[in-house]
């Protein structure tokens, strides 16, 4: 079973090194890139061989699609005459729409919609997964099994995709984002950069790691670290005045809206 990757930038790249990890051998991959010194670079690190578009796609039984929104058009328009009935493509594009791949591609093919995210680079990826108009349960399943190897998957409707993307596609950008500040912060009250980062980064690890194994919501964690007139309470009311969590909210209106409008195709 070969699987070819079309777009090899940040999230092309995480789901190669998700997929090699998870067992799969580098012969069974492809990866197509233009730009021969990526080309070069690729090969170097994970053993796999690039190839033009075309022919990865010629070769393939699974095609993951991984270029960004406005470049799947022109991508779709080169590869639709290698591509054949019974083969699988799997979008991985924000707001990209099953039934633009599929206006694109010959009849037969079958159409996957996925919201990937960066973290399947160390296999604990989220992917949220939808069929397209006539995919059947093989393929889906084909998707699934793929994208188990870079982390968790659930299946979606993909009227939600729009939704999945603003929350877990972009959303380690966020915890980056307070993860940064929060380095920042450590600094400012004067620890060392790097106790500061040792200290938030375990910090984060230990509150994720929290979250799933204890499968308690998050409030009552927090609760549990909330001392009646202590430190946390001075911070939470803090970060109340700030309106962070009316901010969260505004912020993934902003990221959901974005997706939608890149499905109409709006430029950059
Ligand atoms: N980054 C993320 O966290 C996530 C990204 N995505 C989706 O993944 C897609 C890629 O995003 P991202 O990796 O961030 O973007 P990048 O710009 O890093 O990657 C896009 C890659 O596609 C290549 N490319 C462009 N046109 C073609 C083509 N015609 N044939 C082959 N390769 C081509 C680019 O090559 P070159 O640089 O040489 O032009 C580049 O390597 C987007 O659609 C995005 O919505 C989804 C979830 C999360
Ligand atoms: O920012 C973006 O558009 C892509 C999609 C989700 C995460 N990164």
């Amino acid at each position: 079973m070969t699987v070819a990757i079309l777009g090899a930038g940040m999230m092309g790249e995480a789901l190669l090194a998700g997929i090699l990890q998870g067992g799969r051998p580098a012969s069974d991959v492809l990866v197509a890139e233009k730009r021969p010194e990526r080309a070069a670079e690729l090969t170097e690190r994970y053993g796999v061989e690039v190839v033009g578009n075309a022919e990865a796609v010629k070769r393939a039984d699974t095609v993951l699609l991984v270029v960004k929104p406005h470049d799947m058009g022109t991508l779709l328009d080169e590869v639709a005459a290698a591509a054949r009935p019974g083969q699988l493509f799997v979008s991985l594009a924000a707001g990209i729409t099953t039934a633009f791949v599929e206006a694109r591609l010959p009849g037969g093919v079958a159409v996957v919609r996925v919201m990937p995210n960066t973290p399947a680079l160390v296999g604990e990826g989220m992917s949220a997964m939808s069929p397209g108009s006539h995919t059947g349960d093989d393929h889906l399943r084909e998707a699934e099994e793929l994208l188990r190897s870079t982390g968790r998957v659930v299946r979606v409707a993909e009227k939600q995709q729009d939704a999945v993307t603003a929350v877990s596609g972009s959303g380690p950008a966020y915890v980056f984002y307070v993860v940064e500040s929060m380095i920042e912060a450590g600094v400012h009250l004067g620890l060392p950069r790097d106790t500061a980062t040792e200290l938030v980064v375990q910090t984060l690890v230990g509150a994720a790691t929290m979250l799933r194994e204890t499968g308690e919501h998050p409030a009552v964690l927090r609760e549990r670290v909330t001392s009646p007139g202590g430190t946390t309470a001075a911070a939470l009311r803090q970060l109340e005045e700030g309106r962070v969590r009316a901010d969260f909210l505004a912020a993934l209106e902003a990221a959901r809206d974005r997706s939608r409008a890149l499905s109409s195709g709006d430029p950059v």
